[in-house]
């Protein structure tokens, strides 16, 4: 057991990894991870779930292929080819960039789980205690489990998982129960049922996705009940393992009922890591969901301590913990003269399919405060490329101020929503007129983007 000082101390390596850089050569450093290197969206988050959302958008496409005049016997899908292409890439990452930080002259890697034991002084795990004149907290969240015997904790052998594990497994199950309305529950159902597993989503409110803008929640439910085994309002409360298959018990608005499958995933939301670090014991102050308490300068209550990312953020994206982290990194630079997260305009993007992108107020938020404002849906079917792909299911919604002409939210469904975003998302952070957005820009003709053009350009329709 050693006792040493730090000049920075960085907890976690997922976005706060990118803290150290040449400015801070000149700093003892300490980087804690009681996991692997890179953190939730290298390895269990962002990156190998969207590769495997590819090959499944190609088999859901070929599958519905047929408005097109086309047909496509059903995929033969390579399960363990396509597992091992994705960590067969992501694996290698982690252990370079360990490496790397462990052959940096002036960081110190303590591979263990980091508590803190008092002010600015961390048990590391590692059997030493060091203290700091300055730490950063980016030690992320962990998925939630069920208070439910056998749901309590995930246990892969036993076929309960998370999104830890799922995208692991050594073979595509024919059955799988997903319980969760969110992100990870929408991502894995469209995974899952396009390389053909039989999926059963149970969701214990009214919708999928509830958060969103109503039109897109509403649509996208319509869609997920015709696609999924989808059980609305359903709650389990009893689970049964039989040695090879779960059965859960439910209790929904429609009358009990059992379902049954291997494979039982757990996307119900995280929590923030606070607990495993006992922040409390640093004298850290936190909301009452756990996330550290941070100031726009991502500084918490205690001097010389920051945080960042999932264990503090309003928002659990990574492009989030990025700009937090980006901000931390010039503070610890300036701390007299510290820059402020830009939070302004988050968007964020839901990958299953039809892909779902937004950011700012949903219909239904303005109409609750009693905010003016135009509105106007357009369907990316009404326009000549999504002719081209005789689209059924795609919409652009546009919410704008009257008075001030710009957007106050943008909410999209459908193909490539995730890119197709974008200008919005440039036109809502630079301030800019819808009208100045729709008609000073070439838009490409006839590209789908023509759909956001006409989407601004009808603001003004009456009922709209
Ligand atoms: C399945 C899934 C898909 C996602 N997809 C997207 C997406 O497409 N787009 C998007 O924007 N976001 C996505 N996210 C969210 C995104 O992954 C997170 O917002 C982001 O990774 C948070 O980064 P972070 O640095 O705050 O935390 P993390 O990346 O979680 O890093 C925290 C690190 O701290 C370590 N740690 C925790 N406690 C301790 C301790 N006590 N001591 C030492 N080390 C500790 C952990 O092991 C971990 O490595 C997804 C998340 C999941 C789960
Ligand atoms: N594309 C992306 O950016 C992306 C993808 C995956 C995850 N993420 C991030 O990770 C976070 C976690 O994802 P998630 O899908 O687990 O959370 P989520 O908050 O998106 O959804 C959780 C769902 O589980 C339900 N739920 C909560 N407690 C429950 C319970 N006890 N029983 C039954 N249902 C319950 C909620 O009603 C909700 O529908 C997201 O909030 C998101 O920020 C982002």
């Amino acid at each position: 057991m050693s006792q040493r000082h730090h000049d920075l101390v960085i907890i976690g390596t997922g976005s706060g990894n990118s803290i150290i850089g040449p400015e801070f050569d000149d700093l003892d450093i300490a980087i804690m991870e009681r996991g692997v290197f890179g953190g939730t969206c290298l390895n269990v988050g962002c990156i190998p779930t969207k590769m495997f959302v590819y090959p499944s958008d190609i088999a859901e496409e070929a599958a519905h292929a047929d408005r097109l005049g086309l047909s496509f016997t059903a995929p033969q899908v390579h399960w363990r080819e396509i597992r091992d292409r994705i960590f067969g890439r992501i694996d290698q990452i982690p252990p370079a960039g360990e490496k790397y930080r462990r052959e940096s002259p002036n960081v110190t890697v303590y591979a263990g789980t980091a508590r803190f034991v008092g002010d600015k002084t961390l048990d590391t795990g590692t059997g030493d205690t060091v203290t700091a004149d300055r730490i950063v907290i980016a030690a992320g969240g962990r998925p939630r489990l069920l208070d439910i015997e056998g749901l309590d904790k995930a246990d892969p052998t036993r076929g309960v998982h998370t999104n830890d594990t799922v995208m692991r497994l050594d073979e595509l199950p024919e059955r799988m129960i997903i319980i969760g309305g969110g992100y990870i529950g929408a991502e894995f159902a469209h995974v899952f049922d396009a390389l053909g597993t039989e999926v059963t989503w149970l969701v214990r409110r009214d919708a999928v996705l509830r958060f969103e803008d109503e039109t897109v929640s509403e649509s996208f439910t319509a869609l997920a009940q015709d696609r999924f085994d989808l059980r609305l309002n359903a709650s389990p409360h009893k689970a049964v393992y039989d040695g090879a298959a779960w059965t859960l018990s439910c209790t929904s608005d429609d009358g009990d009922f059992d379902v049954s499958a291997p494979v039982v995933l757990l996307a119900i939301g995280r929590e923030p890591n606070t607990d495993l670090l006992d922040v409390a014991a640093g004298g850290i102050a936190t909301h009452p969901d756990g996330r550290i308490v941070v100031d726009e300068f991502q500084r918490t209550n205690v001097e010389g301590v920051y945080a960042l990312g999932d264990i503090s953020s309003d928002y659990e994206l990574k492009h989030v913990a990025n700009r937090e982290a980006k901000t931390v990194k010039y503070n610890l630079a300036h701390s007299d003269a510290p820059q402020a997260t830009d939070h302004r305009v988050v968007p964020h993007a839901v990958f299953a399919n039809p892909q779902i992108a937004s950011f700012g107020k949903t219909e239904q938020e303005l109409r609750e405060v009693g905010t003016p404002y135009l509105v106007k849906v357009q369907k990316y079917g009404d326009v000549a490329y999504g002719w081209a792909m005789e689209d059924e299911v795609g919409l652009v919604k546009v919410l704008a101020d009257p008075g001030t002409r710009r957007l106050l939210g943008a909410h999209l469904m459908g193909y490539q929503a995730s890119s197709l975003i974008q200008p919005l998302i440039q036109a809502a952070q630079f301030e800019q007129t819808v009208d100045a957005v729709a008609a000073e820009p070439y838009w490409i003709h006839p590209a789908l983007s023509e759909v956001i053009e006409n989407a601004l350009l009808g603001l003004d329709e009456p009922n709209s």
